[in-house]
């Protein structure tokens, strides 16, 4: 059986559940339980603080896991990211109060609080800032009120919680992270692993595409199909109107509507767009 680790609380927790769910697997009813098997897909689910997943996945003891890129990064465990899954996206980000710092060569001889030690030290190495690292569990904006630190490196979303303790970011992110699917560096794929993987990258086509149909002129059809190239190439099929060509055709759900308008504006008709539900590309 192929094992996964998947966040158990916190800011993944629900949305890698829900992929998840929407990928056809089994997940756990209540957020009390530790571990579900889904027999009809061969896969055992064990729930587990995202940062202890980089720490699992990474020693083998589970095949492949969810977490996010900056606690992976930060373990320093031996993991490779599979794919990246569009959800839990933040930046990781130097704060403190107004002025204090404009970027990180400031920092030398500075307190910098974190909860992140492994990648703020490996960004104050890679640029050369000698300071010392103040390592916290949480509510790390607290720490330059409380006197502990002078500026602090943190998970920045929506950055409330930033400005609620007064704080502001200075300097370039130190990087971006979202939810990635991680298995350990070096082995060999086990098995079930490539239908997980299949079946994930389904569900973001289905979140991310759109299915878009339309009529158009067959004069225009190279010209509606240079807007609209599709994954692979668009199903061209004709019409019993005598000239023309309905085409099928999947677009980013993002870009749907510019689409319809310079569809429109190239002769096409009754343009229709439609949801899809899942998907093997
Ligand atoms: N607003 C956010 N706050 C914290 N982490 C976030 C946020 N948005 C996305 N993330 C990502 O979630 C992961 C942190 O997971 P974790 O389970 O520790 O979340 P958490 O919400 O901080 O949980 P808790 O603080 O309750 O332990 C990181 O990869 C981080 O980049
Ligand atoms: O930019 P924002 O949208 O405000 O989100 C970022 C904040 O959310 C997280 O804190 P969390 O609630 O997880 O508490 P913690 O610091 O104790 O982990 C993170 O550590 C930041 O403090
Ligand atoms: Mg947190």
């Amino acid at each position: 059986m192929l094992r996964v680790a998947v966040p158990n609380k916190g800011s993944l927790s629900e949305s890698a559940t829900a992929i998840l769910t929407e990928a056809g697997y089994k997940q756990r009813r209540t957020t009390k339980d530790l571990a579900l098997t889904d027999t009809a897909n061969e896969v055992e689910f064990y729930y587990l603080r995202p940062r202890d997943i980089a720490v699992y996945v990474g020693e083998g003891t589970l095949d492949v896991g969810i977490s996010g890129r900056d606690l992976v990064l930060d373990s320093h465990a031996d993991d490779d990211i599979l794919m990246e899954l569009g959800f839990g996206g933040s930046t990781f980000r130097f704060a403190g109060r107004p002025g204090v710092a404009n970027s990180v060569k400031d920092l030398a001889g500075k307190r910098i609080a974190t909860s992140f030690a492994g990648i703020l030290s490996d960004h104050l190495a890679e640029n050369g800032v000698e300071a010392s690292v103040v390592k916290l569990d949480g509510a790390v904006e607290s720490a330059v009120q409380l006197g502990v630190a002078d500026v602090i490196a943190d998970v920045v979303e929506t950055g409330t919680t930033l400005r609620q303790a007064g704080l502001e970011v200075f300097g370039e992110p130190i990087l971006t992270s979202e939810a990635v699917l991680i298995t350990r560096h070096g082995v060999d794929q086990p098995a079930g692993l490539q239908q997980l993987v299949r079946r994930l990258q389904g569900v973001l086509v289905a979140r991310n595409y759109v299915m878009m149909d339309y009529d158009i002129r067959a004069e225009s059809v190279e010209a509606a199909n240079a807007l609209t190239p599709g994954l692979e190439s668009p199903t061209v099929s004709p019409l019993h109107r005598e000239g023309w060509v309905a085409v099928r055709v999947m677009v980013l759900r993002a870009d749907a509507q510019k689409i319809m308008d310079q569809l429109w504006d190239v002769g096409a008709r009754a343009i229709l767009t439609t949801d899809i539900h899942a998907a093997r590309i």
